[in-house]
């Protein structure tokens, strides 16, 4: 689950919905062979929409012949999860929440926040609902086009982030927000931008589209337009230039720096949702969003507090100095799986 990577380089845009589910029941008669409940289990990714979670599950089911709980991102009338499709994005947010009350010393929270967010898809959108929820105001969201920077001061409201994401199912680009009168004289759309160097004043940063979005000088410009968090909502988000420019400026700036999470730790939220989809799929039960929720918010901070602790055991670090997130996530990582190796007889 989560941790190995696979897919295809079909490019679901201006494809009909029809060219796109032969695909998927193309490549998963390819994959069935390949996976099963205990063996390898994919979920969706980067333009897999439960949609087509379907379309594939239904084509494993056909060639296996059997009911298992072998995806995750499943419909919720078939095996799916409660709170999955919020899970990356809802985790990202409690993990960043526990970094500000840390930061703080239990003082601050995402209220009166400004947040940027890179991305409009699962991730992004879910990040920025529960953020607002939380009293932060959104001041960007992007795509593969362009980037949305909010020009009024409530930022990318509720309304926006769900117009957003109708255009999303139907494979549209932020570029169409520039026809709706609704919204036009809301927000300035960037073509061909990311957003990290245009939102202004900004105290957190949630990468949240795909890998390699800050480069180092745009690491440089976060910093001096004053944000203190950088959390990774997409895998491998932040360049390994960006990282360095982080961790050099939390050395430095000690207390007053900005506070860098990887993607391992801060987006596990959804993985560890399929990792509940399992459970709930094997023991054959359906628990509430409530208790899905909760869950998460509890696996969320024992990820923080695992990075945090790890990285106090193992990383000296300078008085006041915020401990490394990276080294801790990293090495939290590795210790669990070299022990597990060892236990089961892998190395000696
Ligand atoms: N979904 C999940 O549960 C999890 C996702 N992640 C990671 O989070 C990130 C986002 O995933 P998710 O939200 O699910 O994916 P989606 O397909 O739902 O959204 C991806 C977003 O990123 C944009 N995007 C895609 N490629 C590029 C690019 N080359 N440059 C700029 N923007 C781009 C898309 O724009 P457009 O609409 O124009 O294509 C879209 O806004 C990925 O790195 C993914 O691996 C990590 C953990 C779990
Ligand atoms: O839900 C999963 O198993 C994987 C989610 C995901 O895409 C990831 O963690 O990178």
């Amino acid at each position: 689950m989560g941790g190995g990577k696979g897919g295809a380089d079909f490019d679901p845009k201006g494809k009909s919905d029809n060219e796109i589910r032969k695909f998927s029941v193309a490549f998963m008669r390819g994959l069935a062979k390949h996976i099963g409940a205990d063996t390898d289990v994919p979920a969706g990714d980067i333009g897999v929409s439960p949609r087509e979670i379907g379309w594939m599950f239904g084509a494993y089911r056909a060639e296996q012949n059997k009911w298992e709980g072998v995806l995750t991102g499943k419909g919720g009338n078939w095996g799916g999860s409660l709170i999955r499709p919020e899970a990356t994005g809802f985790g990202l947010v409690y993990y960043v929440q526990h970094m500000i009350q840390y930061a703080s010393g239990g003082k601050e929270s995402f209220k009166g926040k400004r947040v940027a967010i890179s991305g409009s898809g699962n991730v992004a959108q879910y990040a920025a609902l529960k953020a607002i929820e939380l009293g932060a105001t959104i001041i960007s969201l992007s795509d593969s086009k362009g980037a949305l920077i909010a020009t009024d001061e409530k930022g990318i409201t509720p309304d926006l982030v769900n117009y957003i994401a109708d255009l999303k199912v139907k494979r549209k680009q932020l570029t169409e927000l520039a026809h709706s009168s609704e919204y036009k004289d809301k927000f300035k759309y960037i073509d061909g931008a990311r957003p990290w160097v245009h939102c202004g004043k900004v105290d957190v940063v949630l990468p949240s589209a795909t890998q390699n979005e800050v480069s180092g000088e745009e690491a440089e410009k976060l910093i001096e337009a004053g944000a203190k968090f950088i959390a990774e909502g997409s895998n491998m988000g932040c360049t390994q230039d960006a990282i360095s420019v982080f961790e050099k400026h939390r050395k430095e700036k000690k207390g007053e720096a900005i506070w860098y999470a990887p993607g391992k730790a801060a987006n596990a939220g959804g993985v560890a949702v399929s990792g509940l989809e399992m459970a709930q799929n094997s023991a054959r039960l359906k628990w509430t969003s409530e208790e899905v929720d909760e869950k998460l918010k509890g696996i969320m901070a024992n990820c923080f507090e695992n990075c945090l602790a790890t990285a106090k055991e193992y990383v000296p670090s300078a008085e006041g100095e915020f401990p490394s997130l990276v080294a801790g996530g990293n090495i939290a990582g590795f210790s669990k799986v070299a022990a597990a190796m060892k236990d089961q007889g892998d190395w000696w």
